[in-house]
Formats: structure tokens, C-alpha cells, sequence
């Protein structure tokens, strides 16, 4: 069984022409994986979110999470997912961290010792047990978007939706959030994470979806949708004579040849028998001057959307 199953599901708010804001889409995420959904600002990646945690209905299609469907057993649902968000959303700043958590797991039906360990633990599990007893209006973004992640392990789903959690976050707070996505993940977690941020996707997911105007345009492991955009491989080389050039543009599979942002030589291959062939005449020709790789996923971000609602950040 998979964690999440989402079988040609469309959803479209009111009756304007603005189209769909998912159109007839499908995506299969095994038990255990770390699933990006990346796209610009309307993709559709909170509708698809809000759906999977049933406070959305679809107009067509079907999703199940762990085999429940999200419409017709909403509650088992529930008992499953939790969807952390990044911001202020949510928190009772009043409130020290422990009484915002006690509050959740009563909400989610946990009562005395239970409760409390369930509490405990996953104080714990985000590190903040020493701050647990001070107001969450005290808490800097970073503690509190741990405290967020608290709430949603709170009653241990197997499944967790984060929609943004790094958002405004500084460097150190965001590289402490993404190792307890990973402890998470090697805890056995399966992980939907919706966001804009390439590095994030890169750093964290088994594979990513790309999604635009609500609809699927990939489904890849990040190393991978370079070649949706370019060819198989990059060759890049300093110092190459424009004869050799010439000879370069013309062998079978070489898509482009263009100077990259430092000066160097960049040549998009459509095949590796391209790649090889490049190499080849680069070498012969004395160039030595050479690298090769796939495009970045910015690369790949910035080629499918252009500037469209483009938030990467370093
Ligand atoms: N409540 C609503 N009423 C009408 N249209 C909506 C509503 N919510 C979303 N939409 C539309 O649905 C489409 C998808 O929006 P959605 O919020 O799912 O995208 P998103 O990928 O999460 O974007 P963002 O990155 O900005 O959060 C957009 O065209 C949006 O305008």
C-alpha cells in the first residue's frame, strides 16, 4: 500500500474562467519517502495539500492516504496525516510551548500519562525541552516552526504534510529543521513537502513533483529532471579554439553551445554518446580545462517557470 495515492484529481474554485486549480492530476508517494512538490505561486500545491488533509473537497478524481480515502473516511484520515506550516499560523503565543502542545494532543485524543509523555517526547525530538515552560510569543521563528513540527508528531502520523516550513527562516534554524525532516524520514516518516525552495527540494527529497497551472509536468529524483530541461549531460571547457568550436556544434546530440556565466564553454548533450564524442574532440584538441555534470534544479526551476512567482533562495 502506498502512503499517498491521488488518482486523476481535478479542483476548481468557482465558476470563473480562471481554469483549474488542479486539472486531473495523479501522483503515487511509497511508505517512507520524502516527496517534493515544488511550482511557482498557484500551482496548486496548497490545494492538493488541503485536499490530502480533507479540509478541501475534490471536484473529481480520488486521494487515499494509506488506503483511506480522503472524502469518504475523512476521519481515518486524519488520524494518519498531520500538516505542519511554516509562520505564525496556528500558535497560542500566550501559551508556553508545553500548554500549546498538551492542547494538540488533546485535540488529537490523548488524555493523562499519555498525553503527557507524547508531550515530552516530542519536545524532545525538536529540542526544545529546556524552553518548554516559556510563552511561544518569547520563541524566536526558528523554535517556533520546531514547535509547529512538534504539533504535527504529536500523535505520531505516519504521514506529514509541510507546506513551506522553512519560509523565513535564517541558515542555521533552516539547516536544524531539515536534520529532523531527515531523523524523520529515517524514523520510518513519509513526508510531502511543498515548497519553492530548490535548495530545500535538493537537500531533502527522494523526488520531486513539478507542478504548474495545476497540473504535473514531472515526477523525478532531483539529480534527474535536468534532463527535462537540457540533454543527458553538461560538458563545460576554458580555452576552446573556435575551429574546434565549429567541429563541437556539428556532432550528433549536441543541443547548444554557449558561453556559461564565468566564461566557460557550456554544451548541452542530448545523449551520452554526445557527451563522449564532445570529450573526445575537446581532448584531441589539448583542451584540458573540462567539467561536466547535470544542470541544478535553480536551472531547471528557472528553465520550466521562467519568472513566474520565483522564490529560490540560497
Ligand atoms: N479559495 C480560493 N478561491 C478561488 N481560487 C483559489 C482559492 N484558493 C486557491 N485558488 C486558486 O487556485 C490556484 C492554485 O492555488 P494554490 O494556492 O493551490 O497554489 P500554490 O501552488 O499553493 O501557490 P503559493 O505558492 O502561492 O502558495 C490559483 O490559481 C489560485 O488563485
Amino acid at each position: 500500500m502506498n502512503a499517498v495515492d491521488v488518482i486523476r484529481l481535478s479542483r476548481r474554485y468557482g465558476r470563473g474562467d480562471s481554469g483549474n486549480a488542479l486539472s486531473d492530476l495523479s501522483l503515487t508517494i511509497p511508505v517512507g519517502e520524502v516527496h517534493g512538490l515544488l511550482g511557482p505561486n498557484g500551482a496548486g500545491k496548497t490545494t492538493l495539500c488541503r485536499i490530502l488533509s480533507t479540509v478541501l473537497a475534490p471536484t473529481s478524481g480520488t486521494a487515499t492516504v494509506l488506503g483511506s480515502d480522503v472524502v469518504t473516511q475523512a476521519a481515518a484520515v486524519k488520524r494518519k496525516l498531520a500538516v505542519v506550516f511554516g509562520g505564525d499560523r496556528g500558535l497560542y503565543g500566550r501559551l508556553t510551548a508545553r500548554q500549546n502542545l498538551s492542547f494538540w494532543a488533546a485535540l488529537y485524543g490523548l488524555s493523562g500519562r499519555r498525553a503527557r509523555e507524547r508531550v515530552d517526547a516530542v519536545l524532545s525530538v525538536v529540542g526544545l525541552d529546556e524552553r518548554a515552560a516559556e510563552r511561544v510569543d518569547t520563541f524566536s521563528r526558528g523554535m517556533k516552526q520546531r514547535l509547529h513540527l512538534a504539533r504535527g508528531l504529536v500523535a505520531e502520523p505516519p504521514v506529514l504534510i509541510l507546506d513551506e516550513p522553512t519560509a523565513g527562516l535564517d541558515p542555521v534554524a533552516t539547516r536544524e529543521f531539515r536534520e529532523l525532516v531527515r531523523a524523520l524520514r529515517r524514523g520510518g516518516s513519509t513526508i510531502l513537502l511543498a515548497t519553492h525552495d530548490m535548495a530545500e527540494a535538493t537537500a531533502l527529497c527522494d523526488r520531486v513533483t513539478l507542478l504548474d497551472r495545476g497540473e504535473v509536468l514531472a515526477t523525478e529524483h532531483p539529480d534527474d529532471l535536468g534532463r527535462l530541461v537540457t540533454g543527458h549531460e553538461r560538458v563545460e571547457a576554458d580555452g576552446v579554439p573556435p575551429d574546434v568550436l565549429a567541429d563541437l556544434c556539428e556532432l550528433p546530440g549536441v543541443r547548444a553551445a554557449d558561453p556559461a556565466d564565468d566564461g566557460w564553454l557550456r554544451l548541452e548533450c542530448a545523449t551520452t554518446a554526445a557527451t563522449s564524442a564532445v570529450l573526445d574532440v575537446l581532448v584531441r584538441a589539448g583542451v584540458t580545462r573540462l567539467r561536466t555534470g547535470r544542470p541544478t534544479l535553480d536551472e531547471v526551476y528557472l528553465r520550466t517557470y521562467g519568472g513566474r512567482g520565483l522564490a529560490v533562495r540560497a
